[in-house]
């Protein structure tokens, strides 16, 4: 059995598609996060975490949201910066941009102890074009990536979907989506297939899968 690691609804609304035949449940752990500039080694540790405790193989999801006029700022804070801030301050800072230009990236770690074959396949380091050429595969995330001595192997899949900061729309979704638009809508005003079509979790999810079905 798989283990879809999250405490976040959301999340598992979206991923049931890609996980629904029946070998695949949540699992609501709070898995402690590092703090990292990027979203890769977070998930890495946090496969590793979960895997630790679950005692099956698990896939976590670390997400963020991008903006490009604040380098990047969430990012890796983006769950912080909802709850603490929350999403109406960050559109306010985002308003004052000239720059409104952001990303949704989505990393899933997978890890089921002992190892998986080596993948030959391209690696989605998130931009765009890369997206679009890479198949599934996913990428191994070294022993050291995070700081973590005589590290557990954990296979990285990762997915990205480009937009802007806007004024709030559309009520469904969850997080960052009512602000968040991608080629005219709002995530929040996508139901879940269509987000799913285009959205950083949907991409990396579906290259999961394929790499999974294969393996
Ligand atoms: O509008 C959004 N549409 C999305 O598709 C999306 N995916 C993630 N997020 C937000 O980004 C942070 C992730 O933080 P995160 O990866 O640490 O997850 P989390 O703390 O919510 O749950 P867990 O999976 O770690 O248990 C949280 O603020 C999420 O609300 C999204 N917001």
């Amino acid at each position: 059995m798989l283990r879809y690691v999250t405490t976040n609804p959301g999340k598992v609304r979206e991923a049931e598609r890609y996980l629904s035949d029946g070998s695949v449940e949540r699992l609501d752990f709070d898995y402690p996060e590092i703090q990292a500039p990027e979203l890769g080694p977070i998930a890495a540790r946090g496969a590793r975490e979960a895997y630790r405790h679950a005692g099956e193989p698990v896939l976590v999801d670390d997400a963020g949201l991008f903006v490009e006029g604040l380098d990047g700022f969430p990012g890796p804070y983006s769950s912080y910066v909802e709850e603490t801030l929350g999403i109406e301050r960050v559109r306010e800072v985002a308003a004052d941009l000239d720059d409104r230009r952001a990303a949704f990236r989505c990393v899933l770690g997978y890890c089921d102890g002992d190892g998986f074959a080596a993948s030959p396949d391209p690696v989605d380091r998130g931009d765009r074009d890369a997206a679009a050429a890479a198949g599934p595969g996913g990428e191994e995330a070294g022993p050291d990536e995070d700081g973590e001595a005589d590290a557990l192997p954990v296979k990285l899949f990762e997915g990205y979907a480009p937009g802007r900061i806007v004024a709030p729309r559309g009520e469904g979704g969850f997080g960052y989506d009512p602000i968040f638009e991608h080629d005219g809508e709002t995530f929040a005003e996508m139901d879940t297939e269509r987000k799913n079509a285009v959205s950083h979790r949907g991409r990396a999810l579906e290259k999961f899968a394929e790499w999974y079905a294969d393996r």
